[in-house]
């Protein structure tokens, strides 16, 4: 077996607030593979969002382990952290954050100055089917063209690993599905380790494995054997 992209030993994440503890994460083992699709379900406030900070390097975990390959993240300062997250890892948010004032060209190439060997964003916006609207500012796009710029611009320096925290949350079903679509396609042609949390169980047949969450911890995984096309999709 090749070595994982992250391994978790007994991750914690613990919030104290005045007199109140509250156990984000409690003792989280895991093991995420080289270019799976995994989806990450479970009621608000289950831990989801902070085990996804803490993988992107946005957070430290109060205790537990966490590597990203040979890279033992819980022993990194906050620069190395920085620099980690800057070469390895594509975020993508429920709100798309684009600049109004940029075309989609414009959006993602001010990522892929900053970056080592990036595609360049005409390539990247065709990996998500928006090579026609390059040249459009984000006013003049739909909700989910925005949602796919902004999914361009996070894979334009070639991460290993794609977070995405409710990708589809501000959308309506068609336009969630081929968001859906377009992080399955690069999944499939770049190979990158896709991280999805979505409250949307339909979400969860396109995934390699689901982990429901409770309380801090994983309750249960649940393998597919196939994922199934975004296509087929609807809710
Ligand atoms: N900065 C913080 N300070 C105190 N408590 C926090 C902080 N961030 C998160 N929490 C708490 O940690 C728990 C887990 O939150 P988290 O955001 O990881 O849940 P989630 O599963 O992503 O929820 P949602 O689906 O609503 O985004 C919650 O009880 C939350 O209130």
């Amino acid at each position: 077996m090749t070595q994982p992209v992250f391994t978790a030993t007994a991750l914690t994440k613990t919030y104290v607030t005045g007199e109140v503890e509250v156990h984000a994460l409690n003792n989280v083992d895991l093991e995420i593979a080289e270019r799976e699709v995994v989806v990450l379900l479970g009621p608000s406030g289950s831990g989801k969002t902070t085990l996804l900070n803490i993988m992107g390097g946005l957070d430290h975990p109060t205790s537990g382990r966490l590597f990203f390959r040979d890279l033992e993240l819980t022993r990194l300062n906050d620069r190395d952290l920085t620099n980690y997250r800057r070469r390895n890892i594509g975020f993508v948010f429920q709100f798309y954050n684009l600049v109004p004032s940029l075309t989609a060209y414009e959006n993602v190439a001010l990522v892929t100055e900053i970056s080592d060997r990036p595609m360049r964003p005409d390539e990247a916006l065709s990996l998500v089917g928006l090579e026609a609207r390059m040249h459009n500012f984000p006013a003049q796009l739909s909700g989910g063209e925005q949602q796919r710029v902004a999914i361009a611009r996070a894979i334009a320096k070639r991460p290993a690993v794609l977070l995405c925290d409710e990708p589809t949350g501000a959308l309506d079903s068609k336009t969630g599905i081929r968001v859906i679509e377009a992080l399955l396609g690069i999944n499939r042609q770049l190979g990158t380790t896709t991280v999805i949390i979505t409250h949307n169980a339909s979400i969860q047949e396109v995934a390699d494995r689901v982990l429901f969450f409770a309380d801090g911890r994983i309750s249960r995984i649940q393998a597919n054997e196939t994922r199934r096309e975004a296509a087929t999709l609807s809710w």
